[in-house]
């Protein structure tokens, strides 16, 4: 780096910062394979530590020429890249708070980002096709020949001169259910310290090359990115395009030598359904999976098509980016029906507790999942209110002042001691005086045989009781489940308030641009 954006050494040593924490087999390994990318012919090509290293102080020189201060903004439009993760690093090199969105973000919603995050500069790619970026946000381009600015970010004081652990490092905007935009900012410290902990589980080492599923705006992609490279391992990118044709999703794995794939369960139905013995050959050794349940039907599959690997159930909200990982049982038992999430990450730990807050010691009696943890987010952007909701004092030791994050999420304690995960506290709904959790309905329905997945949501049943719907989607090679028979077979265990009104057979579930079911969707289009 030149002298102009060298961070004063003591700085670059003594500070948690990501720069340094994922660039440290830079030092060790330059030559070991960071990024494993489609070029520009679509030839896949390598991009070894010591090359993403150059990549990075060029884009800090670039950024740092444009005079701005610690704590201002870099929103980057593009997918997951090494030239994205250059300008990532590049960024927590110069304490500028990180915001990915992704090329498909509506305008509408990237607007209502940039409104409240106020960012000094907007970059995407070279032949990126946004426009109408507001005035008074700085535009740039970036590709392989380095940062091209079209309109320089407004001057500014610069204040700050030095970038500290609690200084953010990214903001997440995930799309909160009042329609405005969320931020979760999330510091160095706590990423570091997050990536410091989880390396110890051993999920990754120097080799494996990481298949990574999920589009640069969710923190599952910051996961993958800070996990690998923070393992001296090699990330594959999955360009977007293949995640929607199983054959050349399937091809995209096995001619980038993935050893690991990294996404959402959802990620996986086109492969169970079309291309289940291709995915069988490619000897993969390790899966992890996070961002909602497994339907247990499809896990089994996946579970049969890829014996011996490690198939891990990460559970947890990005404002701690993740709470645990759990081994998913191999062989899965016949009569298991929900998955553990087991116990808390190495130095951090979950527990239950009641709505006033009082820990829930007994087996099986769900109460919100609260964490402690060094890991957790610095708060909302600009919203101190709905900081306040989740960053709570520890209700057991209130006076300490210690702050633990309250997930949001409904868990029990099984009789071993782990955690299970049910629902979100917000999806629990009232029918007819009782509280029915979606997600258990959901759980009868997918047991069915031939049903592959299911979704169940509310409809507004007017004046009346909210009126519960379920969408089926047919196990692989199954034809359409027989709907009458999927309602009976939830009345046998499941109380009349809890079964379906009305059952929808779909061809595929819609999803969020996460990759998540998208239940609101669903919930409109009865
Ligand atoms: N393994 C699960 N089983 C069941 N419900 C779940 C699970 N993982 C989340 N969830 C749900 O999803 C919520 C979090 O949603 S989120 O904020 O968009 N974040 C994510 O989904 C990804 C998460 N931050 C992450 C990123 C990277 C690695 C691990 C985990 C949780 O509060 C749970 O309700």
């Amino acid at each position: 780096m030149s002298p102009s954006t060298m961070l004063p050494a003591r700085v670059r040593d003594s500070v948690d910062n990501l720069h340094g924490f994922m660039l440290q087999t830079a030092g060790d390994a330059p030559g070991a394979p960071a990024v494993v990318e489609p070029g520009p012919g679509g030839e896949l090509t390598v991009v070894t530590y010591g090359e993403l290293r150059e990549r990075v102080d060029e884009y800090a020189d670039a950024l740092g020429a444009l005079g701005l201060d610690v704590g201002d903004r870099v929103i980057l439009e593009s997918h997951t890249s090494s030239t994205a993760i250059a300008v990532y690093l590049a960024c927590c090199a110069l304490g500028l708070p990180f915001i990915p969105v992704s090329p498909e973000t509506p305008a509408k919603r990237l607007l209502a980002i940039i409104d409240s995050a106020r960012p000094a500069l907007y970059l995407q790619h070279e032949d990126g096709g946004r426009d109408g970026v507001p005035p008074g946000v700085g535009t740039a381009r970036f590709g392989p020949a380095g940062l091209r600015v079209e309109r320089a970010p407004e001057p500014r004081a610069r204040r700050r001169r030095e970038v500290v652990g609690t200084d953010p490092a990214y903001i997440i905007f995930t799309s909160g259910t009042t329609g405005r935009p969320k931020g979760v900012v999330m510091s160095h410290r706590a990423s570091t310290a997050f990536f410091r902990a989880v390396h110890g589980l051993g999920i990754l080492r120097p080799g494996d090359r990481v298949a990574t599923a999920s589009p640069l705006q969710f923190d599952f992609a910051l996961f993958d990115i800070g996990i690998t490279l923070g393992s001296g391992a090699t990330l594959l990118p999955i360009p977007r395009e293949r995640l929607r044709w199983p054959r050349r999703f399937v091809g995209f794995l096995r001619d980038a030598g993935a050893t690991h794939v990294h996404g959402v369960p959802s990620i996986w139905r086109p492969l169970l359904r079309n291309e289940p013995d291709e995915l069988a050959t490619l000897g993969l050794r390790g899966v992890l999976f996070s961002g909602e349940q497994f339907p247990m039907h499809e896990l089994r599959q996946l579970r049969s098509l890829a014996p011996g690997a490690r198939i891990i159930n990460c559970y947890g909200p990005t404002e701690s980016m993740a709470c645990s990982f759990t081994d998913v049982p191999d062989p899965i038992p016949d009569d298991l029906e929900l998955l553990s999430i087991g116990h808390a990450y190495p130095g951090a730990e979950m527990m239950i507790a009641d709505e006033r807050g009082r820990p829930i010691e007994r087996p099986g009696v769900p109460g919100e999942i609260y964490l402690r943890a060094p890991a957790l987010f610095s708060g909302y952007w600009d919203d101190p209110e709905t900081t306040a909701r989740a960053l709570v004092r520890d209700p057991l030791n209130p006076a300490s002042g210690q702050i633990v994050l309250r997930t949001g999420d409904l868990a029990h304690r099984g009789p071993d001691g782990e955690l299970y995960f049910r629902a979100r506290v917000d999806s629990q709904v009232q029918i007819r005086g009782n509280r029915v959790e979606l997600t258990e309905v959901e759980r009868r329905i997918a047991e069915f045989p031939g049903v592959g997945a299911a979704a169940v949501t509310v409809a507004d049943g007017g004046s009346a009781d909210p009126v519960l719907c379920a969408f089926v989607v047919g196990a692989p090679g199954e034809g359409d489940p027989d709907r009458m028979a999927v309602r009976a077979f939830c009345a046998e265990a499941l109380p009349d308030y809890m079964v379906p009104s009305e059952i929808h057979v779909v061809a595929e579930l819609p999803l969020t641009e996460n990759g998540k079911v998208d239940r609101a969707l669903l919930a409109s289009t009865r």
